[in-house]
């Protein structure tokens, strides 16, 4: 089926901010984590910002594969806004297409390509030099729909119990609990 933009998701160019504050790959509360900036797009899809950091080599001064495909699958999860679905990753195919070097900054651009009953395809890839600039990495995924309750059972009591007790993070999760 041909995915479809939630009539409550953010306006284009909106920046979404992070969905948990000790995400590893959008929150702010993580020192080594990515940092990682996402805008909602047109249609349903987002692009994003990460820049290179020390902590995420792999090789010396280059940026570590696992961290690359991080900033994929986030940028990915993010696409839950504009659906306004929680979802999580079921599979996740990257491909590296050259190496990213410390400081560069990683244009990121990820859309929703098919969504049948709670599985929901997408794609992404991430540039350098600029938006328009080379292809560095590439990913396919496919994220499956799931409940609140996924995260209450399934995290740690002491960060469920935490997040439950902030209201900024009550209030992002009812955004996604609304459904159509
Ligand atoms: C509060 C706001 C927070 C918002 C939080 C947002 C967080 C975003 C963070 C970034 C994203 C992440 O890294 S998320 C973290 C990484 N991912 C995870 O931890 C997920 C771990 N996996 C699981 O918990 C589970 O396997 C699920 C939930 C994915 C699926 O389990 P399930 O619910 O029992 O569903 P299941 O019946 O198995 O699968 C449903 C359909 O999907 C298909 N399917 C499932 N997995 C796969 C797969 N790997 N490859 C192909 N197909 C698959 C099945 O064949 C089936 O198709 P059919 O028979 O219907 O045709």
């Amino acid at each position: 089926m041909t995915p479809v933009r939630h009539p409550d998701a953010p306006a284009p160019g909106e920046l979404l901010g992070a969905h948990y504050g000790e995400c590893f790959g959008c929150g702010g509360e993580q020192p080594h984590g990515l940092h990682l900036q996402a805008r909602a797009g047109e249609g349903v899809s987002i692009t994003a910002e990460f820049t290179v950091q020390p902590a995420h080599q792999g090789a010396p001064g280059l940026a570590h594969g696992g961290v690359l495909a991080t900033a994929l699958d986030e940028t990915l999860g993010s696409l839950n806004w504009l659906l306004r679905t929680i979802a999580v990753t079921g599979r996740l195919e990257t491909d590296f297409v050259r190496p990213v070097p410390v400081g560069t900054t990683l244009y990121l651009e990820a859309e929703v390509t098919a969504v049948a009953g709670r599985k929901i395809y997408s794609r992404a890839t991430g540039r350098v030099g600029g938006p328009e600039g080379p292809v560095a990495v590439r990913a396919e995924a496919l994220f499956i729909e799931v409940q609140v309750d996924h995260f209450v059972n399934h995290g740690r009591p002491e960060e469920i119990k935490a997040a439950m007790s902030d209201p900024d993070q009550i209030r992002r999760a009812r955004a996604f609990e609304v459904n159509p």
